[in-house]
C-alpha cells in the first residue's frame, strides 16, 4: 500500500516499512572500541510517509527522548542525506525498543544503525554493509557496537580517519548472561576515566589478548577465550570504580562454570560468557544470588539489521 505525500510542490511516495536492529555488547574485554557481538534484544521502527518528520516511542522509559531534529535517529538520517547531497523524503517513525538506554547494550548504536538503514531505504542509496557501518561509525565515533547492530554476529572492526575495515563472523556454542543493574551509566562518563596514553608493551599485551580471543571464539575453544578475555588492559582496570561488584561476580561466575566475565560496552551491564551447556545454570544461579540485577540469558544473533517492506496497521489511507 502506498501513501502519496504532497510536499513543497513535489510528491514523494514510498511504501511503509520497518527496521529491526539488535542490541550488542562491545569490547568483550580487550577488544576495546573494535569488537562487538549482536544480542537478541531488539529495537523495531515502523516507518511511514508523513508530511513532516516525527518520531514517537511506545514505551514510557523512552518518552524523554527528543521528538525533533536533535533525536539521534533523525540526526543520523539527516547526516546521511547531507553526505549524499540529497533531500530525504519525510517520514513518521514509530519506535518500540527493548534495548535499555545507557546500560552498555548499544542503544545509541542501534538507534544510529536504524537511522542509516532508514536513510538508505528512503533515498534508495543502496549502501553496502561496510558503507553503512562507516556512516554509523562516523556518528558513534567507534565501530564496535554499530558494526554488530548492522552486520550481526561477532564483528571485528577498525575505524580511523574516515576509513573503515570490518568483518562480521558468525558464532555459536556460547551464550551471554547479561547482568543489568537499575542504574544508567553514560558512555561519555565511563570513557572519561580511560587514560589518553598507554605504555607500548601494555598495548601489545592487550592487543595480543584480543587477537587470541577472536581466534578462540571462532574455533570454540572457550577455555582459551576465557583466559584472554579477562586480560584487558585498555579500559576495564580504569573503570572498576563504577563496578563495585565486578570482581566478586567474576569469581562466582567462574565457580558456576562461566568462561569469562567482562564489562558490557561502557557498562554498567556486566556480560558473563558461558558455553551453551552451562549457560542456563549460570543464569539461574546468578539470578538467585543477585536479585538487584536483571539477569538475561542471551544467545548471540548472527543477523544484524533487517528491513521489512510491509503495509503498516497504522496506515489509514
Ligand atoms: N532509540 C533511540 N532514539 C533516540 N535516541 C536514542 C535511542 N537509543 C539511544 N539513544 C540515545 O543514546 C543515549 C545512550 O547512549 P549511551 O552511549 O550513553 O549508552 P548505550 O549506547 O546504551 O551504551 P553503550 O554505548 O555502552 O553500549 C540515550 O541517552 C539517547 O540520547
Ligand atoms: N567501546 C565502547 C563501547 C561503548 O560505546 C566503550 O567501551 O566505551
Amino acid at each position: 500500500m502506498k501513501k502519496r505525500i504532497e510536499r513543497r510542490g513535489y510528491s514523494v511516495t514510498f511504501s511503509p516499512f520497518s527496521v529491526r536492529t539488535p542490541a550488542s555488547t562491545a569490547n568483550l574485554g580487550p577488544g576495546f572500541d573494535s569488537i562487538g557481538l549482536a544480542l537478541p534484544i531488539f529495537q523495531t521502527i515502523d516507518v511511514e510517509p508523513g508530511s513532516s518528520w516525527s518520531v514517537s516511542y511506545d514505551q514510557q522509559e523512552f518518552q524523554h527522548l527528543p521528538p525533533d531534529g536533535s533525536n539521534l535517529i533523525l540526526k543520523t538520517i539527516h547526516k546521511v542525506a547531507r553526505d549524499a547531497g540529497m533531500e530525504c523524503p519525510t517520514a513518521e517513525l514509530y519506535v518500540r525498543s527493548d534495548i535499555p538506554l545507557s546500560r552498555g547494550l548499544g542503544s545509541s548504536a542501534a538507534a544510529i544503525a536504524a537511522g542509516v538503514s532508514i536513510a538508505d531505504r528512503l533515498m534508495n542509496l543502496n549502501l553496502s554493509i561496510d558503507e553503512q557501518i562507516k556512516a554509523a561509525s562516523e556518528i558513534e565515533g567507534h565501530p564496535d557496537n554499530v558494526s554488530a547492530s548492522i552486520a550481526g554476529g561477532l564483528t571485528v572492526s577498525r575505524y580511523a580517519d574516515h576509513e573503515l575495515t570490518s568483518i562480521s563472523l558468525p558464532v555459536e556454542g556460547f551464550s551471554v548472561v547479561i547482568m543489568a543493574p537499575e542504574n544508567e551509566l553514560e558512555t561519555e562518563k565511563s570513557r572519561g576515566v580511560i587514560p589518553d596514553t598507554l605504555k607500548h608493551h601494555e598495548a601489545v599485551l592487550s592487543s595480543a589478548a584480543a587477537n587470541v580471543m577472536v581466534a578462540s571464539l571462532l574455533v570454540k575453544d572457550f577455555r582459551k577465550a576465557g583466559q584472554v578475555m579477562m586480560k584487558d588492559g585498555f579500559h576495564e582496570p580504569y573503570r572498576l570504580n563504577f563496578f563495585p561488584q565486578f570482581e566478586e561476580i567474576k569469581e562466582k561466575s567462574g565457580d558456576l562454570g562461566a568462561f569469562a566475565v567482562t564489562i558490557s560496552g561502557a557498562g554498567p551491564c556486566i556480560a558473563v560468557f558461558a558455553e551453551d551447556s552451562a549457560s542456563s545454570c549460570v543464569s539461574e544461579q546468578l539470578t538467585a544470588m543477585y536479585p538487584e540485577f536483571k539477569v538475561m540469558q542471551l544467545k548471540p544473533v548472527n543477523q544484524g539489521t533487517i528491513l521489512n517492506e510491509y503495509p503498516s496497521n497504522r496506515l489509514s489511507v
